[in-house]
């Protein structure tokens, strides 16, 4: 198997342009993801996600532009590319009647991939417990592990990954973000499309937010999430100060009441939290300083998740 050279970034899009009818789908994209980057997709329903991640795949053909996949073009479909390349989907499909082992050992096949190699992927996403176990009667978290293990088994050099963690609850996904780690560990690209935001942050080393066809950010969490200078937010137990008494502090900039909290908004967190020590205490008071999805919530213009 050809492998990419290490320097070479895994993906290279130049101006890539994709019109159904009336809808510009993706409006002229640029970017580059660079080997072994865990790689965040963002943006809200229908802002071309999934267009763009089927033209790298090598299943849909781009009107304009450049794509260049491990340093190859996808399209026309490249059969070199296939077996360098890991895809779990939605609509992942399943050989629901047979164990995850015997599920497995059957996509392996189709790449001449051995026992060994099936071992090792139940291995490494968690499931070998398991592996004797009917693919219909596994939890959903499990089966979304053979998925990725689906998706894995070959050894590919760039894997995709769409929302593996949805229909989780919240410990089956804390579990397998461990899987993902250990994936990008190993030194693989990874692309991934997901809609939780807090995922993405504690995820990716970098994500492209795309809303209408364009990416309108592309950084790290952490450099988007500080240049954005949202406010932190202090939340003061309701019972120990009042609206008013709060917007009177100064460097307040909003001030509102959640559940049972007035919440202060502000960019001077230290000298507000001082003064509201001075007027309430501190016990019980907390702070939240931004995260990835104010600034999702800012640049997609959207109170509701993708
Ligand atoms: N085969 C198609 N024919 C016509 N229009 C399409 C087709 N596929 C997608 N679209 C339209 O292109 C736009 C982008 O769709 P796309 O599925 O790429 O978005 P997305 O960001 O993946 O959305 P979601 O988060 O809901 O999966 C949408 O307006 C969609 O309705």
């Amino acid at each position: 198997m050809t492998q990419a050279r290490p320097d070479e970034p895994a993906i290279v899009l130049e101006d890539v342009r994709k019109r159904y009818g009336d809808v510009q789908a993706v409006a002229g994209i640029s970017l580059t993801v660079g080997r072994g980057e865990f790689f965040g997709v963002l943006g809200p329903n229908g802002a071309g996600k999934t267009t763009l991640i089927e033209i790298v795949e090598g299943l849909r053909e781009a009107d304009s532009g450049s794509v260049s996949v491990l340093g190859l073009p996808p399209w026309p479909r490249n059969m070199a590319l296939l077996p360098r390349l890991g895809v779990q989907t939605q609509s992942s499909a399943f050989f629901t009647r047979l164990t995850a082992r015997e599920h497995l050992s059957t996509v392996a096949a189709l790449y001449g991939v051995g026992r060994q190699g099936v071992e090792r992927t139940l291995s490494m996403v968690g499931l070998l417990g398991q592996a004797d176990i009917r693919v219909e009667v596994l939890s959903g978290g499990q089966r979304q592990r053979l998925a990725i293990a689906s998706a894995l088994v070959h050894g590919p050099e760039l894997i995709f990954l769409d929302e593996p963690t949805a229909a989780l609850d919240p410990q089956a996904r804390r579990d397998l973000w461990k899987v993902l780690r250990a994936l990008k560990g190993e030194g693989r690209t990874i692309v991934y499309t997901t809609h939780h935001l807090d995922e993405a942050e504690a995820l990716c080393d970098r994500v492209a937010i795309v809303v209408a066809g364009s990416v309108v950010a592309l950084d790290s969490p952490g450099r988007l999430v500080g240049a954005a200078k949202a406010p932190t937010r202090l939340l003061v137990p309701a019972d120990r100060i009042t609206v008013e008494r709060a917007e009177r502090i100064e460097g307040a900039d909003r001030v509102c009441v959640e559940g049972d909290s007035v919440v202060i908004e502000t960019r001077a967190a230290g000298p507000v939290l001082a003064a509201v020590g001075e007027v309430a205490g501190l016990d019980g008071v907390r702070t939240r300083t931004a995260t990835l999805e104010d600034v999702y919530l800012e640049l997609t213009g959207s109170e509701q998740h993708a």
